[in-house]
């Protein structure tokens, strides 16, 4: 029984934690306990070998047939690791370096001047970091700055930075150019499984939905017992992440073991997330990830989060459904508020959505 006195943990929701920026700054090269994993499955290895993440040239995705090799390697990808690398996406590598100078200049700005962005706790978007809910959470070692960028009028232009000057024109251009990459990254999936190309499209509504979160981990003094971002796999259906040009830190868990994703700098690294899992009745597999930290180097991504519109409903498609393939999805709509209450208490969300 619960007490009486402890509301239940969705609603405890607390303390918004301290930038782990100030924690450096404070804390003369000591890893405060609330981010340290202890005992004997604390210990973590930075070491994992690397994963083949197979490349996908965009290009032709764009031209292919339905018997294109590229579309026989894109539905293997997300069969097995669920992600791939994009090349030919469109977008110079100067552009992409751009965005990636945007997100440095902002958490590079004094901390009084990021607070003017600072989350609320009713808030989900704006710069902060995790939730705290219980003395027990183990926290991440990153800030973020979490930003709705679809649909448009749903932005929230109070937490999108003013300095860098550029910033706002920035993330727009680059996510509009994203909106055009998922939509063929969507088609080509379908296509990959011999269906109508846009029977995963017609689930995202008018009212697409599109995040933006720009995470900055810092170096961090204890590496082996402390994680960046904790295992999870994306609420999405889709994740864009542009990676760190320089700095790895990205892990993948394929057959019960951990692997390094590698580097490509002109690549946008693109994985399932649990929306596109339950729509293709778990063709495609929304990977666990997380994300360990190293002492020397900080390090710099930006994830842009697609999804369906919360009011629709999503389901597997019946094209993969058969007696062979049971359905083993619910229908549901709002996946990205499940997700969150299901994240929060340390709970797989995927496992909500299965019958
Ligand atoms: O920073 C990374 O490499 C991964 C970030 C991530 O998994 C996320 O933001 O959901
Ligand atoms: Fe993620």
């Amino acid at each position: 029984m619960m007490d009486e006195k402890s509301p239940p943990p969705a609603m405890v929701e607390s303390l918004v934690s301290k930038p782990v920026q100030e924690v450096v700054a404070n804390s003369s090269n000591q890893v405060p306990e609330r981010y340290i994993y202890k005992g004997e499955d604390g210990s973590i290895d930075a070491s994992f070998p690397l994963l083949e993440v197979p490349v996908i040239d965009i290009l032709r995705l764009l031209n292919s047939s339905s018997d294109d090799d590229e579309l026989l390697k894109l539905r293997s990808a997300l069969a097995s690791c669920g992600c791939f690398q994009a090349i030919n996406h469109g977008m110079e590598s100067s552009f992409l370096d751009k965005v990636r100078e945007i997100a440095k200049q902002f958490f590079l700005l004094p901390i009084e001047e990021k607070h003017k962005y600072s989350r609320t706790v009713e808030d989900l978007q704006g710069y902060g970091n995790d939730s705290v809910l219980s003395e027990h959470q183990i926290l991440d070692w990153t800030d973020r700055l979490y930003l709705i960028v679809s649909p448009e009028d749903q932005r929230k232009l109070k937490f999108w930075p003013q300095n860098p000057e550029c910033f706002r024109e920035i993330l727009h251009d680059y996510t509009t150019k994203l909106a055009m990459l998922n939509e063929l990254v969507l088609k080509s999936m379908a296509k990959s499984l011999n269906l109508e190309e846009n029977c995963f499209l017609n689930q995202y509504g008018e009212r697409a939905t599109m995040f933006a979160r720009f995470n900055f981990y810092p170096p961090c003094p204890r590496p082996d017992r402390t994680l960046g971002l904790k295992p999870h796999a994306d609420g999405s259906a889709i994740t864009c992440l542009l990676q760190d040009k320089e700095v790895e830190g990205l892990q993948i868990l394929k057959d019960g073991q951990w692997f390094r994703v590698p580097i490509i700098p002109h690549a946008l690294l693109i994985n399932v997330g649990d929306q596109a899992e339950i729509m293709s009745n778990g063709m495609f597999k929304s990977p666990v990830h997380r994300v360990v930290t190293n002492s020397e180097r900080e390090r710099i991504t930006l994830a842009v989060f697609c999804m369906p519109e919360s009011n629709n409903e999503i389901e597997p498609v019946e094209g993969l459904i058969d007696e062979k393939r049971p359905r083993l999805y619910k229908s549901m709509k709002d996946y990205g508020n499940i997700y969150f209450q299901n994240y929060q208490q340390g709970k797989r969300p995927i496992d909500a959505a299965k019958l």
